[in-house]
């Protein structure tokens, strides 16, 4: 078996929908530091909008072919069928990377995702040298994430068996306990006060001294994040999770997405205001994805977390491609897709 220094490193980058994770990955790869890097990203929903955001970058540390998508859901329970195989088939490379980089959906646990790299091909050749938790500091500071212990304890006594049900409150902690690093992300929209506050509030919730670090778009020396050797499938049992007491079986049906289908627009404007309106009147948690407007020859990638939401026209339409736009709905299981839809058309 190679040495740890022998095997290939993997940063996991985890974080809720929307912290940060693509923003970080451009960041890693921007200042590669002459690394061959391998890009894996899992994304939620069935359109891969992180994938189509870095590929075509221009980067020398980004080609296409370097970056996989694994679209389509949870990543902790797609292990075997399609995580294993696209492993097996970068080690299987002529040009092997130098370090792997994997962006998981912004609802995975990343816990199952570490135990894989225990499997015995895996093990004997990769090692998770670390993974990072990007926080999206404001919403934490919104309470987004916190439970009202009030209503869990009137579950509680409702159901003596139930421990947390906050689906929300779960996967953040999870993805915290799991980090060796926690990017406590968007501080240009906290006080330094309140990044303060955050910082002691979270060293407070992870069972283990890691180093909590304020970032902007994750700007950092990309040396402090990758080169950890922290080998954290050798030590799981440090990570706990909220699963671990039913070997890791979770819950799907928390969170769902749907695609809703845009027409050409006369202009961005109109679609960015009813997006707006519609997140504030519907339990939504992230959209993503692209529009097409008349008489410009670029995508317009529309982006929100909350009502927060940002756009940008991004690159050309790829010839042949039919001009209307795509757009991912993400939210807490039982949306109403209806009236969401129209909303959006408008
Ligand atoms: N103000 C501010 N916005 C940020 C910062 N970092 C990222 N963003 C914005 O936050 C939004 C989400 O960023 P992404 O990098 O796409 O987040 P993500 O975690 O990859 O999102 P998912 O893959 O959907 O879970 C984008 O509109 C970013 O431009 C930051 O430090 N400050």
């Amino acid at each position: 078996m190679k040495t740890i220094a022998e095997r290939i490193p993997v940063t996991v980058i985890t974080g809720f929908l929307g912290a940060g994770k693509t923003t970080l990955l451009r960041h890693v790869l921007e200042n590669a530091g002459g690394r061959r890097f391998a890009v894996l990203v899992n994304e939620f929903g069935s359109v891969g909008v992180d994938g189509g955001l870095l590929q075509g970058c221009g980067l020398a540390s980004c080609r296409d072919e370097d970056i996989v998508e694994l679209a389509n859901g949870c990543i902790c329970c797609t292990v075997a069928d399609d995580f294993l195989p696209t492993m097996q088939a970068l080690l299987d490379r002529d040009e092997k990377p130098d370090h792997v980089l994997i962006e998981t959906s912004g609802v995975a646990l990343p816990k199952p995702l570490i135990k894989a790299f225990d499997w015995p091909d895996i093990r004997a050749r990769m090692t998770v040298d670390g993974v990072i938790a990007v926080v999206d500091a404001p919403a934490v500071a919104d309470g987004r994430f916190a439970d009202d212990p009030d209503a869990v304890e009137a579950q509680r006594q409702a159901d003596e068996m139930l421990d947390h049900d906050n689906p929300l409150n779960e996967v953040y902690e999870d993805q915290l306990m799991a980090a060796d690093i926690i990017l406590l992300n968007k501080a240009d929209l906290l006080e330094p006060s309140e990044i303060e506050r955050l910082t002691a509030q979270i060293a407070g919730e992870v069972p283990r001294a890691v180093k909590i670090v304020p970032t902007v778009s994750g700007q950092l020396d990309v040396d402090a994040v990758l080169g950890l050797a922290a080998a954290a499938e050798d030590d799981l049992d440090a990570r706990p999770s909220h699963h671990d007491a039913v070997d890791g079986e979770h819950e799907h049906d928390d969170f769902e997405s749907f695609i809703v289908e845009l027409p050409e627009l006369s202009a961005p404007e109109p679609l960015l205001e009813r997006l707006k309106t519609v997140t504030g009147d519907h339990p939504i948690l992230r959209v993503k994805g692209h529009a097409a407007v008349a008489g410009k020859p670029m995508r317009l990638t529309v982006q929100g977390v909350g009502e927060r939401l940002q756009h940008h026209y991004d690159r050309p339409w790829p010839a042949n491609d039919p001009r209307r736009g795509q757009l991912v709905v993400i939210g807490l299981s039982g949306l109403d897709r209806a009236a969401i839809e129209t909303a959006i058309r408008g």
